[in-house]
């Protein structure tokens, strides 16, 4: 299943801020493997992943994923592929404050219609398989920013999306926690043939991608 976005226009901003993102961009992700997303800061990578992840609705275009384009759904249509077929990890982490990180999976699997009773010992192995087997219980304020963002990425890949979306996973970690990330990632993409598309600045990141391409639409060679 693959992510094909054609003639993709984006304007943000209103009145002096108004800017044309995107003026019939044409982009292809193909599944199974990790393809990184980097360019200058402020060239488009996060507006791009936003698009893709029906988080933004394009002024014109499509954004095909699988059989479905995602920029004609109704809101309520689009609201139902985030939740069930999308997962994503972005910057800031997102994660809920009063939740530990076995809840934090669970959660998210409630609201994707799942019952979380039936689902509490898969949550434990997905975060085992990040590394934080030893911090099932402890809540975002009892962890570090590294550790945070290895909750959130759990967390996308929980549900097993046909597409996955990362916006600078390794912002907050070292090299080393850095590779390990990006390695669960691939894996997880090799093993799903699910889509995954990584907004990055990283050179770890982006030596570990299967491709590189610009929020041109671009394959970049590195
Ligand atoms: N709400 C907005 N209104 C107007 N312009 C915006 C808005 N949001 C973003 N932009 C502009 O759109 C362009 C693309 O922004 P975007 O955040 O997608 O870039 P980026 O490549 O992810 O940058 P970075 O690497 O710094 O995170 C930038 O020039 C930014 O200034």
């Amino acid at each position: 299943m693959s992510l094909v976005l054609s003639d993709v226009t984006v304007t943000l901003g209103r009145g002096d801020t108004r800017t044309t993102v995107f003026a019939g961009l044409d982009a292809a992700f193909a599944p199974g493997h990790l393809t990184a997303l980097a360019g200058p800061s402020g060239s488009g990578k996060s507006t791009l992943l936003a698009v893709a992840g029906a988080l933004l609705r394009p002024d014109r275009g499509s954004v095909v994923l699988g059989d479905r384009d995602l920029a004609a759904l109704s809101d309520a249509e689009r609201a139902r592929e985030r939740r069930e077929h999308i997962g994503y990890m972005f910057q800031s982490g997102n994660l809920l404050s009063a939740l530990t990180s076995v809840e934090q999976l669970l959660a998210a699997a409630y609201i994707a219609g799942h019952k979380p009773s039936r689902l509490k010992k898969r949550a434990a192995e997905a975060l085992e398989e990040v590394g934080l087997g030893q911090r099932l219980r402890h809540r975002p304020d009892q962890l570090s920013g590294g550790e945070r963002q290895r909750v959130a990425l759990a967390r996308a890949l929980f549900l097993g999306p046909e597409l996955l979306l990362i916006d600078e996973p390794t912002a907050a970690v070292d090299r080393g926690q850095a590779a390990m990330l990006v390695e669960v990632i691939a894996e997880r993409a090799r093993a799903q043939g699910c889509v995954a598309v990584v907004a990055t600045h990283d050179p770890v990141v982006i030596a570990a991608a299967d491709e590189v391409v610009n929020p041109a639409g671009e394959r970049v060679s590195v």
